[in-house]
């Protein structure tokens, strides 16, 4: 790829304006790691990035987010502190609310921006890269040579066709909605994955009326029927939602000053219905910022939804090329964990750096929606063991509606499904909605991750009372369909 010189755009030179051994296409968590990474070993590395240099996660995703749900929780807490004969009077100021999440946010970005400012400003470009028919960089004035190519470039909000210009300013999105001076009365939040279930929620404990819209029957994207029944059934108690609605018109309607969002749609009985309000927050997924890149000359091929063929889920490594794409750009699995080990094994990997480098083992499949009660996955789902002749499986479950001390703190609601394999005594999988999911989820994670049996973990102490006594339960009840003796105990019996 070491071209000298190349038809470009317009304004860009027709001479390589420098040649690197590698550049970097976005400054985000993974791109950041792959920089710092590969400048360890090599000296002539170059890292180009459109927009903020704080990443994604602290701007306008896992950090803000958050800090609006930590807002939220203090909220919801507060007026249901009555049910423990607590009575307190709650008044939430939404222009302090929204400002905290700011402020904190400036915190947590200034670290990143240390960092980035210890970087010689030579090896920073700030602008916007495509990659030309001939291979080469363009980015600003410059024309770039590279050995070796790593793309970071994140994902965007994907917003269905034409609703942004029908919306208008009553639309917000994850990159949007942060920056609000204050909360709204109403609200529409469209789609009930992560963003629309985290963020609806926290508006509706804020005290916005917030209306869930969703395309089909699931929240979360949840693949197992009872565990997204349940995700319902809890959600649903305090969230408006109407799911398997199917949304026919979007738009504004302008009333002197004042600006008013509607939304025409058809309920899940076929029902023609309209919401109004002040804004909509579209949450309809993101999609990876490639395709206007110009990957597919360097040899990239996407498939039909804009995925890199060939990559290589340990490194990044595009076949055995010169490229790598990491993080969300490869469209693998959008979370920060990810984009963090695949950036930091690509810096590695392009620098050589045997020395002090450890190329992480892809992660066991591993996803929280920090909604209440929480929502996890780990490794392997429901239909994908159910695909494979040869997993014979149980399920082992536990119920939280009863759990003792989920019931002490009042969060009981809930159910854990762990799938485990006969042959093995090895857990594939599971899936839960309930409290403490956080802590039980990694729990679940490590012990897939280290092979561990059922009768490993339930050799391990749990203590008494704790929600994660409700792990022991599920998994008591795995060993009991699996008809293995090791501790003939009643599966319900610890439940208070
Ligand atoms: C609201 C929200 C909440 C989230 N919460 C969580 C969570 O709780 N837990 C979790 O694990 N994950 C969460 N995520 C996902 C997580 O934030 C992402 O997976 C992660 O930040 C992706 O990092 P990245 O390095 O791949 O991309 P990014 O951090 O997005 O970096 C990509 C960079 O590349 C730049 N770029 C793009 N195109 C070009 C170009 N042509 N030239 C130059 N630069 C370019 C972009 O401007 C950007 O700066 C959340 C996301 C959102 C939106
Ligand atoms: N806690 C976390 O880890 C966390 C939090 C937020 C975001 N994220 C990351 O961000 C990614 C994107 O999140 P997301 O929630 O935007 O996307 P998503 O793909 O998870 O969910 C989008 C939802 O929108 C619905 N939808 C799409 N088009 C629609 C339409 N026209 N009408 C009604 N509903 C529609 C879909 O059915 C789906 O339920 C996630 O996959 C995740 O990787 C992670």
């Amino acid at each position: 790829m070491n071209k000298q010189s190349g038809t470009t755009a317009d304004n860009t030179p027709h001479e390589v304006t420098r040649n690197v051994s590698v550049a970097v296409i976005g400054a985000g968590t993974a791109g950041q790691n792959s920089f710092r990474q590969a400048s360890k070993i090599k000296d002539d590395v170059v890292i180009i990035n459109e927009g903020f240099w704080t990443t994604t996660c602290v701007a306008v995703g896992c950090m803000p987010s958050k800090l609006l749900i930590a807002a939220a929780d203090r909220a919801h807490d507060a007026n249901h502190s009555g049910d423990f004969g607590v009575h307190a009077t709650v008044k939430i100021d939404g222009k302090q609310v929204m400002q905290r999440v700011r402020d904190e946010r400036s915190h947590f970005a200034s670290y990143i921006k240390k960092q980035v400012d210890s970087w010689p400003d030579h090896k920073k470009i700030d602008g916007r890269a495509h990659i030309n028919e001939q291979g080469l960089i363009e980015v600003n004035d410059e024309l770039i040579a590279a050995e070796q190519i790593i793309v970071a470039t994140g994902s965007s909000p994907f917003i269905p066709d034409g609703w942004a210009d029908k919306l208008g300013d009553t639309m917000l999105t994850s990159d949007s909605v942060f920056e609000l001076t204050d909360l709204p009365n109403s609200m529409a939040v469209v789609g009930a994955g992560a963003i629309g279930l985290e963020l609806a929620q926290a508006f509706t404990r804020l005290g916005v009326e917030v209306t869930l819209l969703n395309r089909v029957k699931q929240v979360a994207g949840l693949k197992d029927n009872d565990i997204n029944q349940k995700a319902i059934e809890c959600l649903s108690h305090e969230l408006t939602m109407h799911l398997g609605s199917k949304i026919t018109d979007v738009g504004q309607k302008v009333n002197k000053d004042t600006q008013t969002a509607f939304i025409e749609y058809e309920d899940s009985a076929g029902e023609s219905r309209q919401w109004q309000g002040d804004c909509v927050l579209v949450a309809t997924g993101r999609r990876n910022n490639i395709k206007q890149l110009g990957v597919e000359h360097l040899g990239v091929e996407l498939d039909d939804k804009n995925r890199p063929k060939n990559l290589s889920k340990k490194t990044g490594q595009i076949g055995d090329s010169d490229i790598y794409i990491v993080g969300d750009a490869n469209a693998h699995i959008p979370l920060l964990h990810v984009a963090s080990d695949e950036g930091y094994s690509a810096g590695n990997m392009v620098c050589e750096n045997t020395e002090d480098a450890y190329i992480r083992p892809p992660a066991t499949p591993f996803s929280i929606v920090f909604c209440s009660p929480q929502i996890v996955n780990v490794g392997m789902s429901l239909p994908e063991i159910q695909e494979d002749p040869e997993l014979e499986f149980v399920i082992g479950r536990v119920s939280f509606d009863n759990q003792g001390r989920s019931r002490v703190m009042g969060v009981n609601c809930g159910l854990l499904h762990i799938y485990a394999c006969k042959k093995t005594d090895r857990i594939l999988g599971a899936s839960m909605v309930g409290p403490d999911a956080e802590y039980i989820g990694h729990i679940l994670a490590t012990a897939i991750t280290n092979d561990l049996s059922i009768k490993d973990m339930l050799d391990t102490p749990f203590y008494h009372p704790t929600i994660l006594e409700g792990l022991r339960t599920a998994l008591r009840d795995v060993q009991d369909k699996m008809e293995i003796p090791y501790q003939s105990q009643d599966a319900q019996e610890d439940n208070f």
